[in-house]
């Protein structure tokens, strides 16, 4: 009997030995390609024909693309399953994987990321609350402070921290926020249950934006959530309003927030992901309120290791059992 394949898209840096013990079931295989021009040629020509699983990173955008109709058509019709290896998965267009024929499952890594990313949030609120890049920029710059000196910043103490998208990271930021004196509010499509909110206030959209002294972005990004926050939600928002972006740089009008951001409606942003990545918006870079970290919301050795671990785990169920451990929950009940 032929034995299955797995492919593997970007590369595995932690859990290489977990990848290698998949030997037992399947042919380890890698692609190729240097471009999605070159991937969508070797899939043509056959060259993963018996591929049942790949398992893809965030990087392995740089070869495919993004996982668009397109590319899913072109995939060996032995594929059925996709594991990707991060809790964001807006570069898999699920519905057109959910509309191929046969449909291709895919997965996510949940709750692995969600301490490293809310500690990373929680940095981010901290820092813009307290303007530390414009002082941290001063001293590098051999001027200590700087002339003038950065404007006080403001304690989190008592300010309310509206949260927008209350999963995993949401849930973990709100503890973290709570034990620096934040009252949290959230907004989800649907209120939780008392035990998830764990005594978060449930709120409307437009009450976030109206009540919040700090709004935290962690919902995913999908054609529903793309530009949610835009020239309209700054008007409603308070003035001298703190945002702060962990999830995906395009759920937020990045053009929208450098306006904001000028016009002093907001006081400042603490920004780890950003609608174009790696290019990010001149207006963000001059702006000293704005406190910029490189998409570095899971770089740690135990969360990547963790998120890794995850992904091979989803790849050894597909091709033990034809099921996934993590399922996206568009596709849950298929
Ligand atoms: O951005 C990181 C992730 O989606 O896991």
């Amino acid at each position: 009997m032929t034995r299955p394949k797995a492919l593997l898209l970007g590369k595995i840096d932690h859990a290489t030995k977990t990848w290698a013990s998949l030997t037992d079931i399947a042919d380890l295989v890698t692609t190729h390609a240097t471009n999605r021009r070159e991937f969508i040629q070797e899939c043509k020509d056959g060259k993963l024909d018996g591929v049942v699983v790949a398992y893809r990173t965030f990087g392995s955008f740089e070869i495919t693309g993004q996982f668009d109709a397109e590319l899913v058509s072109a995939l060996p019709k032995s594929m059925l399953f996709l594991a990707h290896c991060g809790a964001g998965y807006d570069q898999v267009d699920v519905h057109a994987c959910t509309q191929r024929n046969p449909p291709l499952l895919v997965s996510n890594v949940p709750t692995a990321v969600d301490d490293a990313t809310a500690d990373v949030n929680m940095f981010l609120i901290l820092g813009a609350l307290r303007n530390f890049n414009a002082g941290m920029h001063a001293l590098r710059a051999g001027q200590f402070r700087g002339q003038p000196a950065p404007r006080l910043g403001h304690d989190p103490e008592g300010k309310v921290l509206g949260i927008l998208g209350m999963g995993g990271i949401g849930r973990n930021l709100k503890r973290k926020a709570e034990a620096f004196g934040m009252k949290v509010v959230y907004h989800n499509r649907r209120k939780l249950s008392e035990a998830m909110a764990a005594g978060a206030e449930y709120v409307g959209f437009e009450e976030l934006l109206a009540r919040s002294d700090v709004i935290s972005l962690n919902l995913p990004l999908n054609p529903h959530t793309r530009h949610i926050i835009g020239a309209a939600e700054f008007a409603k928002m308070k003035d001298g309003v703190v945002i702060v972006n962990t999830a995906r740089g395009a759920v937020m009008d990045e053009a929208a927030l450098v306006e904001a951001l000028d016009s002093g409606k907001v006081y400042s942003a603490g920004l780890d992901v950003f609608e174009e990545e790696p290019k990010v918006h001149p207006g963000l870079v001059r702006n000293p309120n704005v406190l910029l970290v490189p998409h570095m919301g899971t770089w740690t050795v135990e969360t990547q290791t963790a998120m890794e671990e995850w992904a091979i785990a989803n790849v050894r169920q597909a091709l033990e059992r034809g099921t996934l451990k993590s399922i996206v929950p568009e596709q849950a009940d298929l």
